[in-house]
C-alpha cells in the first residue's frame, strides 16, 4: 500500500492557483525531496498534506487514508517539522517533548518511553532537562525532528528543514535526515539543489505550481546526456581540424593546450577524438566528458516547464 498518494492536488488562494494537478505515489521509506525555488508550492503542498490547509480540489491519502475525510485518523499517522517549527523555548526539551507526546494521544504509560526513544534517535538524550532556549539552532531542530517522529508515523514532512543552519549545524541535521530516512519515509523539502542531490532517494521538481519532473536522483542525473568533452593536448590542431571530426559541431579553446570539444552524438566520439590524436600526433594528455552541471539541468527542466 501506499504511504503516500496524491491524486489531482491543487488549490487557490483567493485569486491565483499556488498549486496545480500534483500527483505522487509514495510507497517505501527514504527520502523523498521536493524541488522548488520560492513560491513554486512546496509549502502549499505540505500544509495540505499535514492538514493545516484544505485543498480546493484532488485528495491525499496517508497510508490510505484520505486526509479529507478522515484527518483525525491520518494525521496519527504523519510527522510534520514546518519551516518555524513551534517550539516552546521556555520548556525544556523532556517537559517539549512530553507535551508533543501527549498532543499526539500517546497512551500516558507509554510517553516516558516514546520520549527516551525519539530523543535517543535524534541525539538530544544529554540535553534532556536544557531549556529550548539555551539550545544552538542545530539542536533546537533536532528536538523539531524528535517530536515529528514521536509517534512513530508512517510519513514524515520537512519543510526547509537545515533552513538558517551554520555549515556545522548543516552537516549534522543532514546527517539526521539521513538516518531517520532509514526508518521512515520523509518527504523533504528545499530550494537546495545540492542538498537534494545529497539526501534523498528521489526527487520531485515542482514549478510554479505544477511537478515538472518526478524520479529516482539516478534518473535525474542521466536525464540530461553530456555534450561536450574537455581535453588537454601538447601540440593541438587549430579549431578547423577539430570541427571536421564526424560528430563535432563546436570548439572551444580554453588556453593554448585545453579545449572544449562540442558534439550532437556522443557515439563513438571520445574514440574518434583519441584515434585522430594517435593518427596526427596532437599528444592527448587528458580527455573528460563533461558531466553537465546539476544546475544546468535544473534550468532546463524549469525552462521547459515554463515554456
Ligand atoms: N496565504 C496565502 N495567500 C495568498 N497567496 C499565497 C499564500 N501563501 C502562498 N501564496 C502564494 O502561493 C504560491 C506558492 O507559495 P508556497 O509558499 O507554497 O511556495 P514555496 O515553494 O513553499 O515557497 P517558499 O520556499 O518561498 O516558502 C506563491 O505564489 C505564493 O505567493
Amino acid at each position: 500500500m501506499s504511504i503516500l498518494k496524491i491524486e489531482g492536488l491543487s488549490h487557490r488562494y483567493s485569486s491565483a492557483w499556488a498549486i496545480q494537478d500534483i500527483n505522487l505515489n509514495i510507497d517505501q521509506t527514504g527520502v523523498v525531496g521536493l524541488l522548488g525555488s520560492n513560491g513554486a508550492g512546496k509549502s502549499t503542498t505540505m500544509n495540505i498534506l499535514c492538514g493545516v490547509l484544505n485543498q480546493t480540489a484532488g485528495s491525499v491519502y496517508i497510508n490510505g487514508t484520505d486526509t479529507r475525510k478522515e484527518p483525525e485518523s491520518a494525521r496519527k499517522q504523519i510527522g510534520f517539522l514546518p519551516q518555524n517549527p513551534p517550539l516552546y523555548t521556555d520548556l525544556t526539551v523532556d517537559e517539549f517533548l512530553t507535551y508533543s507526546a501527549e498532543l499526539r494521544l500517546i497512551e500516558n504509560n507509554k510517553i516516558n518511553s516514546a520520549v527516551e526513544e525519539a530523543k535517543e534517535r535524534c541525539g538530544i538524550a544529554h540535553f534532556s532537562t536544557r531549556l529550548i532556549r539555551n539550545l544552538s539552532g542545530g539542536y533546537r531542530q533536532r528536538v523539531g525532528i524528535a517530536q515529528a517522529i514521536i509517534h512513530k508515523p508512517k510519513l514524515v514532512v520537512m519543510d526547509e528543514p537545515t533552513n538558517g543552519l551554520d555549515p556545522n549545524q548543516l552537516i549534522e541535521v543532514r546527517k539526521l535526515i539521513r538516518e531517520i530516512g532509514t526508518d521512515y519515509t520523509v518527504l523533504l523539502s528545499s530550494h537546495i539543489l545540492s542538498e537534494i542531490h545529497l539526501l534523498c532517494r528521489e526527487i520531485v521538481m515542482i514549478e510554479a505550481g505544477r511537478i515538472i519532473f518526478s524520479d529516482t536522483m539516478d534518473a535525474f542525473n542521466n536525464y540530461v546526456q553530456p555534450n561536450s568533452i574537455f581535453m588537454r593536448m601538447e601540440s593541438p590542431p587549430p579549431a578547423s581540424e577539430l570541427q571536421k571530426i564526424k560528430g563535432v559541431t563546436k570548439v572551444d579553446f580554453l588556453n593554448s593546450n585545453q579545449l572544449r570539444v562540442y558534439f550532437d552524438n556522443e557515439e563513438e566520439i571520445t574514440e574518434r577524438l583519441i584515434a585522430a590524436s594517435v593518427q596526427y600526433g596532437w599528444r592527448l594528455k587528458e580527455i573528460n566528458l563533461d558531466k553537465p552541471l546539476l544546475d544546468d539541468i535544473f534550468k532546463q527542466l524549469s525552462t521547459q516547464s515554463i515554456a
